[in-house]
């Protein structure tokens, strides 16, 4: 499985993300350059996470106009994947690909630290290998996740099961000392109606393999590399020095 992975001026986790797709999954994969506008090689495509374009105006508002974003956009039509990773997330939104937006913290300050995240539906090319209720641990870091979307699309999402993530405790608990941003109803992680593009805003590339104290990031891309292909990235048959 052939995984595209944009890299924008500004873009920074485009080398960790290529370093899970090759040498932990097992899979291959290619940085794209965001002027690019054939994705016909890939399978998948990922948004990864990073500092496009400075996050002048806003974060992804100049991403969203690069050439490239056309053939994204096309790509998803066809019912291909795509994934957002922080970055990529707001990137997602701001290209109307995904429902909502990202505004800045609610403390206003940048944020990184590790969250905890809620499996709220596991009905996606994404997240099938959990099960609802699973409590994965991934690390955030950025300045502007505070999810926000207005109550009717929200109640949308709920019923098609769109809202993916949510952050909590270690225990799996909603409070507002688990979320990190502010994000609106504590979301984390959403899809669009159709479950094939999928963007959040903790970084599963960062928590991937053991060494790193959390291989759960793992499950997401192995979700998608198995979605596509059966006989696949059974986590079972990762490295399992890379799997805690
Ligand atoms: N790690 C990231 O992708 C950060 C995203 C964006 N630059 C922000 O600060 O919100």
């Amino acid at each position: 499985m052939h995984f595209a992975i944009l890299v924008f001026p500004g873009t920074n986790c485009e080398r960790d993300t290529l370093h899970v797709v090759q040498d932990v999954l097992g899979e291959t994969g290619a940085l794209v350059w965001h002027e690019a506008i054939d994705l016909s090689p890939f399978d998948a495509v990922i948004v990864p996470g990073g500092f496009a374009h400075g996050d002048y105006l806003r974060t992804g508002a100049v991403a969203r106009f690069s050439p490239v974003m056309d053939s994204v956009a096309e790509f998803a039509a066809n019912g291909k994947l795509v994934l957002g990773i922080c970055n990529g997330f707001q990137i997602l939104c701001e290209a109307g690909l995904l429902p909502g937006a990202l505004r800045r913290n609610y403390t206003s300050h940048f944020i990184c630290r590790d969250s905890y995240l809620r499996v709220e539906s596991n009905r996606n090319p994404f997240l099938h290998l959990t099960n609802v209720g699973d409590v994965l641990r991934m690390p955030v870091r950025h300045g502007e996740g505070c999810y926000t979307v207005d109550d009717d699309t929200l109640a949308d999402m709920e019923r098609n099961n769109q809202v993916v993530l949510r952050y909590v405790n270690r225990r799996g608990e909603l409070d507002d000392a688990s979320n990190p941003n502010g994000s609106v109803s504590n979301i984390a992680g959403v899809c669009n109606e159709r479950g094939n593009v999928f963007g959040l805003m903790p970084h599963p590339e960062a928590a991937s393999e053991a060494i790193l104290g959390s291989a759960d990031g793992l499950r997401i891309f192995a979700g998608m590399t198995r979605e596509l292909d059966p006989t696949r990235a059974r986590t079972a048959d990762l490295n399992p020095t890379m799997v805690l």
